[in-house]
C-alpha cells in the first residue's frame, strides 16, 4: 500500500498542493487527471523524492520515502518516475540504454529481457540504432522499456505517451498497462488524455488548484461526475437546467450532459440553433445556442448547417443517474 500525505507545497511562496490524502493498493492503477498548473508533475515528484515536503509523509509498507533532504540520490529504489524529459544516454543504442538498468545478477537472462522490452516498446527494428537518432516519441519509448527494466514496484508516470503519435499511442497503451497489470505494478499516471485513464486506470484523483476534489472509481466517475471540472477533463460537456431537458419537471437543478448523450429530433425536445460542425471522423460535433444565449454541443451522424434549427433529447435514464449524484453538491 502507497500512503501519500502531504499537509502542504509550495515553491518558494507558491502554494502547489494542500492536504493531499490518498492510498493506492498494492497493484493498483491510478490516474491524476486535472488542468495544466493543477499540481500533477509535482505530486508524482514528491511521491518519488525528488521535492522535500516540510509537513507530510510517503509510505510503501512500512518504509518510509524520504526526499531529496535525506537520499544522497534522489530516488527510492523500489519506485521509479518517468518524467517529462527522459534522461537517456544519447551516444549509445536502444539496447545499451535498456541494458545498463538490468540486474547484474540475472546476466544470463539479460537478452530475453532486452528482447522483451524492446517487443513492449515496439522498437526491435531499432535495438542497435544510437539513441541521438531517434525521434521524441521514440525517445519517450525507450525512457520507458530504461524504468521497466529496474522492475519498480510502483511507477510514476508523467504524460507517458505525450511525445508519441496517435497510431502508436493506441498499440502502445494496449501493450503498456495490461502488462503492468500482470507484473502486478503499482502505477499512478498524471495525464490530460482520456484515453489514458478510462480503459485503464482502476481509480481517478482529480486535482483542481492543488487539491484533489475526487477520489473515486473511473467508471463511476465518468458517469456520474460530481461537477462541471471533472466532467469537462473528459471532453465537452454541457451543464444545463432539468427543466430546459424537461419542461414538466420541478427540479430547479441543472445536470451535466455529454455531446454524445442527445438523441436529435426533428419535431419535438430541447430547440437549438446551430452556430458550427467540427467534423470528428467517427461524428460531427455541433455548437448551437439555446433562445440564442446559453451554448451547447452535442454529436451527430451527419453535418449540420448553420442556421438549422433541431430539437435534442435527453433520456429520463440520463437524467435521473446525473441527478443522483449527492444532494448539495454542485453540478
Ligand atoms: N520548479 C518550479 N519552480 C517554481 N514553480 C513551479 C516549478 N514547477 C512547477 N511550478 C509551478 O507549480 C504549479 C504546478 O505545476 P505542475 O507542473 O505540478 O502542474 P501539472 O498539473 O503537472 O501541469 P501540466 O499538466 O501542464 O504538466 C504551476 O503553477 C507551475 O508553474
Amino acid at each position: 500500500m502507497l500512503k501519500v500525505h502531504i499537509d502542504s507545497f509550495s515553491y518558494q511562496d507558491q502554494l502547489v498542493l494542500e492536504d493531499i490524502r490518498f492510498q493506492v493498493a498494492k497493484g493498483e492503477h491510478i490516474a491524476l487527471m486535472g488542468e495544466s498548473g493543477s499540481g500533477k508533475s509535482t505530486l508524482l515528484k514528491i511521491i518519488y523524492g525528488l521535492l522535500h515536503v516540510e509537513n507530510g509523509s510517503i509510505f510503501w509498507g512500512e518504509k518510509e520515502a524520504l526526499g531529496p533532504n535525506f537520499n544522497l540520490v534522489p530516488g527510492e529504489s523500489y519506485m521509479k518516475y518517468l518524467s517529462q524529459d527522459f534522461d537517456l544516454m544519447p551516444y549509445t543504442t536502444v539496447e545499451e540504454n535498456i541494458g545498463q538498468y538490468l540486474s547484474v545478477f540475472q546476466i544470463e537472462t539479460h537478452q530475453q529481457r532486452t528482447q522483451e522490452l524492446l517487443g513492449l516498446i515496439q522498437l526491435e527494428a531499432f535495438a542497435k540504432t544510437k539513441v541521438k537518432n531517434l525521434s521524441g516519441g521514440q525517445q519517450q519509448r525507450v525512457a520507458l522499456a530504461r524504468v521497466l527494466a529496474q522492475e519498480p514496484e510502483v511507477l510514476l508516470l508523467d504524460e507517458p505517451f505525450g511525445h508519441i503519435d496517435n497510431f502508436k499511442r493506441n498499440s502502445l497503451r494496449r501493450n503498456l498497462f495490461p502488462y503492468l497489470k500482470e507484473k502486478g505494478i503499482t502505477v499512478l499516471t498524471a495525464s490530460h488524455d482520456p484515453n489514458d485513464v478510462l480503459p485503464y486506470a482502476e481509480r481517478t484523483l482529480i486535482l483542481e488548484k492543488g487539491k484533489i476534489i475526487v477520489n473515486q472509481k473511473t467508471k463511476k466517475l465518468y458517469k456520474t461526475p460530481p461537477n462541471y471540472y471533472t466532467a469537462s477533463l473528459f471532453g465537452e460537456v454541457n451543464k444545463i437546467p432539468v427543466k430546459l431537458l424537461k419542461s414538466y419537471a420541478k427540479i430547479d437543478r441543472s445536470v451535466l450532459i455529454y455531446p454524445h448523450e442527445f438523441q436529435i429530433s426533428d419535431e419535438s425536445g430541447l430547440k437549438v440553433c446551430v452556430k458550427n460542425s467540427f467534423f470528428k471522423g467517427s461524428h460531427f460535433l455541433n455548437e448551437a445556442t439555446v433562445n440564442e444565449e446559453t451554448v451547447l454541443y452535442f454529436n451527430s451522424t451527419k453535418r449540420l448547417k448553420e442556421g438549422d434549427i433541431v430539437f435534442l433529447n435527453v433520456s429520463l435514464e440520463t437524467i435521473n443517474t446525473r441527478l443522483q449524484i449527492e444532494q448539495g453538491k454542485d453540478t
